[in-house]
């Protein structure tokens, strides 16, 4: 078993689109949408998949729980882990933005900040010249700013949707995101065998 591959899969909307990208290379994971399962294996691709919170696979990653994964570069930015970044997948396309009601100019003292991501937002606000309060939140954030508790939010904008029916407006856009190919270092160096023809299959569909 110890040369199986372990795949940190982030549960949820990465996934759908990871797994049709990993079909394309020879990997049939469709079924296990449907499954509560945490741990699944799969003999015939000696590869063992650990379904996880798209926020905890770089840790797993990076502790070696799972010797590659799937990632979204939000989540890379935000925990700045020990792990190597081998391939943009260019799936789950976002983007990071600073978002907030209309025409509110930010308060002269400490901004609040409402958001998921503490470290990026602080780093931007940081190289703006500004001194900011976070605010950390786990989801939702946009409600902060509407119930008067921050000036501004840091988070994850796709089609916009979400702003625009709760009444905000983009200030600022931060960084494009999109889903990456980790690796854990050690893995990456004892698992080439295995690693580096998935590595090199998926790079021709991305
Ligand atoms: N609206 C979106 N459109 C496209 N990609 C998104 C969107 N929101 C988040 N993502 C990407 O998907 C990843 C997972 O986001 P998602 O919000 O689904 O996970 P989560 O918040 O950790 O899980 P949950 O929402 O179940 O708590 C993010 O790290 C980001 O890269
Ligand atoms: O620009 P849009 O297409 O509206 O997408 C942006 C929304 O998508 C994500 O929310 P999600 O649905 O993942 O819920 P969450 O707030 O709990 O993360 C993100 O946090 C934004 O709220």
């Amino acid at each position: 078993m110890n040369n199986w591959l372990t795949i940190a899969m982030p549960k949820g909307r990465i996934f759908e689109e990871a797994a049709e990208l990993l079909q394309k290379v020879g990997y049939d994971f469709t079924d296990v949408e449907d499954s509560r399962k945490l741990i699944l294996e799969f003999p015939e691709y000696k590869v063992r998949l650990m379904m996880a919170k798209p926020m905890d696979v770089v840790t797993y990653v990076e502790y070696g729980a799972a010797d590659c994964g799937i990632a979204g570069k939000d989540v890379l930015l935000e925990q700045d882990r020990d792990v190597y970044e081998v391939l943009d997948l260019n799936i789950s396309g976002c983007y990071l933005a600073v978002a907030g009601l209309p025409d509110k100019p930010l308060s002269k003292i400490a901004p609040k900040i409402a958001t998921k991501y503490p470290r990026v937002a602080s780093e931007y606000f940081r190289e703006q010249g500004e001194q900011i309060e976070i605010i950390p939140l786990n989801g939702s954030i946009e409600l902060a700013p509407l119930i008067g508790l921050t000036d501004r939010i840091v988070d994850i904008v796709s089609s916009g949707q979400t702003l625009r029916e709760n009444g905000l407006v983009e200030y600022e856009r931060i960084a494009d995101i999109t889903s990456r190919f980790i690796v854990n270092p050690v893995s990456y160096r004892i698992k080439n065998e295995q690693l580096d023809p998935l590595i090199e299959a998926l790079s021709e569909y991305v």
